[in-house]
């Protein structure tokens, strides 16, 4: 097991992080990069991000890191061949300290939890409306483990073609989740695009309609955004929409493209495109593979965290509260009875009712 999965890991503070290198000042004509692929030892970077002089480079880790995992999302510092050019092969000698680590649950094959993803700001949790039918229990476990690890949610409801998504909303807008709907683009391309599933071709170029696509993208800008999603709830297709060639602007080895199929299980960072095609706006990294998110690690405190008004009515618990429904004097319950007024009280129910069914999803069995 490398050791740094489990060293401990500070939150970042919501009133700006500290920034602290433990490394020595080696390397001071080290360049800053940004991990956008995890290929077999082999780390995709991107330096001189938004420069004239951006380039993507490849880069192997020193050995003084070969016990420290380096992921997606990583910022680092690389020495060496710099240039980008065929064939060179840079060096990462740093890592900067992480804002957020999402990690993946252990499975059968690997027990332990691992980091996927660095310094994300916010997990898109991506889940169609129908075909197949949306698993609350499965966006119960990815918020809390978002929650817990810093990260806002976006809950991304897709096909909403096939299904309304008041249902959704209603569980989850009153924890304060944005949600944002997507839906096929009208016209001839769709009667082309079902003849073609019902073939079974696929990944299909099924078009989605271009202004539930922009209000996904305004989620997104500025931001570094894992998507997570099923198979077949449609996350290719939107992928797709949001960063057309991504193949080609970064490079990568094994990222996602309209035209064939995730051929890696590792996350991929694909840069939102600003509409001139100038630069990026923002970062979504794909997880291919990533079924659920790990929350073995999670502190109910954490969680908590992320909702003030909750956090501060807790204060008044009981020592090691779990704050769940059958918590005997729990404060949140207290906070319910003391609203001012019933629609005040109205809304604290349904904000309650929704943070302990997604607390409690952390102890409910995987695939609930
Ligand atoms: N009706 C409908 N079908 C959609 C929509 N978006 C995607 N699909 C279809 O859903 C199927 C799955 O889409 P993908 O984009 O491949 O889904 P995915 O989540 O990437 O799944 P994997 O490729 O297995 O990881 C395809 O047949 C798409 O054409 C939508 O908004 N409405
Ligand atoms: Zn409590």
């Amino acid at each position: 097991m490398a050791r740094d999965e489990y060293a401990r890991f500070d939150r970042p503070s919501k009133h700006g992080s500290r920034a602290r290198t433990k490394q020595r000042p080696e390397h001071a004509d080290a360049l800053a990069g940004f991990v956008t692929g995890v290929d077999r030892g082999r780390y995709t970077l991107l330096l001189a991000e938004g420069t004239a002089d951006e380039r993507v480079v490849l880069a192997m880790k020193a050995r003084e890191l070969a016990r420290t995992r380096v992921v997606v999302g990583d910022r680092v510092d690389v020495v060496g061949d710099t240039t980008g050019g065929k064939d060179s092969l840079a060096r990462i000698v740093r890592i900067a300290e992480r804002t957020s680590v999402l990690r993946r649950t252990a499975d059968d094959t690997d027990p332990y939890e691992r980091i996927v993803v660095a310094n994300a700001d916010q997990l898109v949790i991506v889940t169609a409306l129908a075909q197949p039918e949306p698993r609350t229990g499965m966006i119960d476990r990815a918020a809390v483990a978002a929650y817990d690890a810093g990260m806002d949610v976006l809950l991304c409801l897709t096909k909403a073609d096939l299904a309304s998504a008041d249902e959704l909303r209603g569980l989850y807008e009153p924890l304060g989740v944005q949600v944002v709907v997507t839906w096929p683009a009208a016209g001839a391309d769709a009667a082309r695009v079902d003849a073609a599933d019902a073939a079974g071709a696929r990944p299909t170029g099924r078009t989605l309609d271009p202004a539930s696509v922009e209000d996904v993208r305004d989620h997104l800008r500025g931001r570094v955004s894992v998507l997570l999603g099923h198979s077949g709830v449609g996350k290719s297709t939107l992928v797709n929409a949001l960063v057309p060639g991504a193949r080609r602007v970064t490079g990568h080895v094994n990222d996602v493209t309209g035209r064939g199929r995730h051929t890696s299980t590792s996350a991929v960072a694909l840069r939102l495109p600003r509409p001139d095609g100038t630069g990026g706006e923002g970062w979504v990294v794909d997880t291919p593979g990533v079924r659920s998110l790990g929350l073995a690690h999670v502190q109910v405190e954490h969680v908590l965290a992320a909702f003030e008004d909750l956090d501060e009515a807790a204060t008044d618990c009981p020592r090691g509260c779990t704050h769940l429904a059958d918590a005997p004097d729990c404060a949140l319950d207290e906070w319910i009875a003391a609203s001012p007024d019933d629609e005040t009280r109205a809304t604290r129910e349904a904000r309650l009712a929704s943070f302990r069914r997604v607390l409690a999803s952390r102890t409910a069995s995987v695939g609930a």
